[in-house]
């Protein structure tokens, strides 16, 4: 114990998987980012306790201190925050960690949390860097739960980032990489007791294990625990914990070449209202939803298959594959090329049918117009809504090379007035430790 340590986990796009994902037998593609969360761990030496203290600081935000006292062992319970604020996810991370570790001794732990940029609208915002210049952080006017979310994942980075921090704290030999598992069944645990809800989890998994082919765990796993006072059972919840848990997140990064381009677009979408009226029209649907569910994760299917494909295509024969993606937009696009595209529009169509069956706004008619403009942009495979789609965002796969013209060349043009271009790309790596040192002077 002792010694200060940083980490951090990366935020998500659901390229393809929204509504499916939610069922454990629909695989879907989820991309990490390189807008990342940080935890800073070490020991408080400079004020004196001698009882147990977690002091958690997230400076970029007004009111952003959560001091526990803990006092008893049924940690669920016995957490206190000293100024009566709330933040269940911290509170949820903290107390299944510690029922988890089961602490012998004291202990005065304070952890400093970041988050990047693209996390939160930059409205109203400082920018401060690190005395290394490594890490810069926008600092913003209001407390967390005033400023608007982008749909990056928040709270999964949160509480993955706090999972590692507390873990190797108390096990300062735990290994990040050969323990994955145990960051992964924690962070997900503590984010579905957070919630109050057994979600689909891909936004945790993304922030532990990065970019991932994910099929879900069964919700049946984490039901028991979240019920009565079931969290209380340490022995059950330790073995859960330490179990390989059935779930998919099968390692992927997009072909060579191949960048993602993340537009935000002027509105929004309810994700929870999307989500329940999907669910609703599911219910009341059984033929028809069931046919186009099969048709969509097809549709979904072909797509990992296809980026499949193109990265054995780059691995035999890398030469001719920079050349033929150089063709890709024009007329004499290779096959290979142009089956993206074609997975790209039939995923589209599919999501399409499913905005027209149920009445929820997935791919509604101007995210419809937009992307259908996107797809004649040059450098562009075209894009769809990622997520729950609506309003938020799009999310387009483009050629490197080609990115600062489609930006330039969308700036003045009326059909792409509401899509700011976010500065986002893929960034594999999951969960991962950070040198303190860049976060100096901050
Ligand atoms: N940097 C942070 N510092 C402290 N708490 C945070 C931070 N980021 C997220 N949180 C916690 O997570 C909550 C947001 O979680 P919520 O589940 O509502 O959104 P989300 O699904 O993660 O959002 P999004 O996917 O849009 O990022 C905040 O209200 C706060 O409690
Ligand atoms: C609609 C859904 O399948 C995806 C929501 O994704 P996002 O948080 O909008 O990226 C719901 C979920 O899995 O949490």
């Amino acid at each position: 114990m002792g010694q200060s340590r940083a980490f951090s986990a990366p935020g998500k796009a659901l390229i393809a998987g929204g509504y499916l994902v939610l069922d454990p037998i629909y695989n879907s593609y989820v991309t990490a980012l390189s807008s990342r969360m940080h935890s800073i761990v070490e020991s408080d030496i400079t004020t004196s306790t001698n009882g147990r203290r977690i002091k958690i600081s997230s400076p970029q935000f007004k009111q952003g201190e959560w001091e526990y006292i803990i006092d008893g062992d049924k940690y669920f319970k016995d957490l206190k925050e000293i100024n009566g604020r709330k933040n269940p996810f911290i509170e949820a991370t903290i107390a299944t960690i510690l029922s988890y570790i089961q602490p012998k001794h004291n202990f005065n732990i304070n952890i400093t949390i970041y988050s990047d940029a693209g996390y939160h609208s930059q409205e109203n915002t400082v920018s401060e860097v690190s005395s290394n210049g490594h890490k810069q952080f926008l600092y913003h006017e209001k407390a967390i739960n005033e400023v608007a979310k982008t749909g990056l994942g928040s709270s999964a980075g949160l509480v993955t980032v706090l999972t590692i921090a507390l873990l190797s704290y108390f096990e300062p030999q735990f290994n990040t990489n050969t323990s994955k598992h145990i960051v992964h069944n924690c962070a997900q645990i503590a984010h579905c007791y957070a919630q109050k809800k057994i979600g689909s989890g891909f936004d945790v998994a993304a922030a532990v294990y990065g970019s991932i082919i994910y099929k879900r765990f069964q919700p049946s796993l984490i039901e028991p625990f979240l019920t009565g006072d079931n969290v209380n059972n340490i022995d059950e919840l330790k073995s859960l914990i330490e179990s390989e848990w059935d779930f998919n997140h099968d390692q992927c990064t997009l072909p060579p070449k191949i960048r993602l381009l993340m537009g935000d677009i002027e509105g929004g979408s309810e994700t929870p209202k999307l989500v329940s009226k999907i669910l609703n029209w599911k219910r009341e649907k059984l033929e028809e939803s069931d046919l186009l569910y099969h048709n969509l994760n097809a549709s979904n299917e072909n797509l990992i298959k296809v980026l499949h494909d193109l990265h054995q295509f780059y691995n035999q024969d890398p030469e001719k594959y920079i050349t033929e993606i150089n063709q890709s937009h024009t007329s004499s696009s290779s096959p290979q090329f142009k089956a993206l595209s074609d997975a790209i529009n039939q995923i589209r169509l599919n999501l399409q049918s499913l905005t027209k069956l149920s009445g929820a706004d997935v791919e509604p008619e101007s995210q419809t117009e937009l992307l259908d403009n996107c797809n004649l942009l040059a450098g562009s495979f075209g894009g769809v809504v990622p997520g729950a789609g609506g309003y938020d965002a799009i999310c387009l796969l483009v050629i490197d090379q080609y990115i600062e013209d489609i930006i330039k060349e969308t700036k003045h043009d009326e059909k792409f007035k509401n899509v700011t271009w976010l500065n986002l790309h893929e960034e594999e790596e999951g969960v991962k430790q950070e040198n303190v040192e860049d976060y100096i002077g901050l």
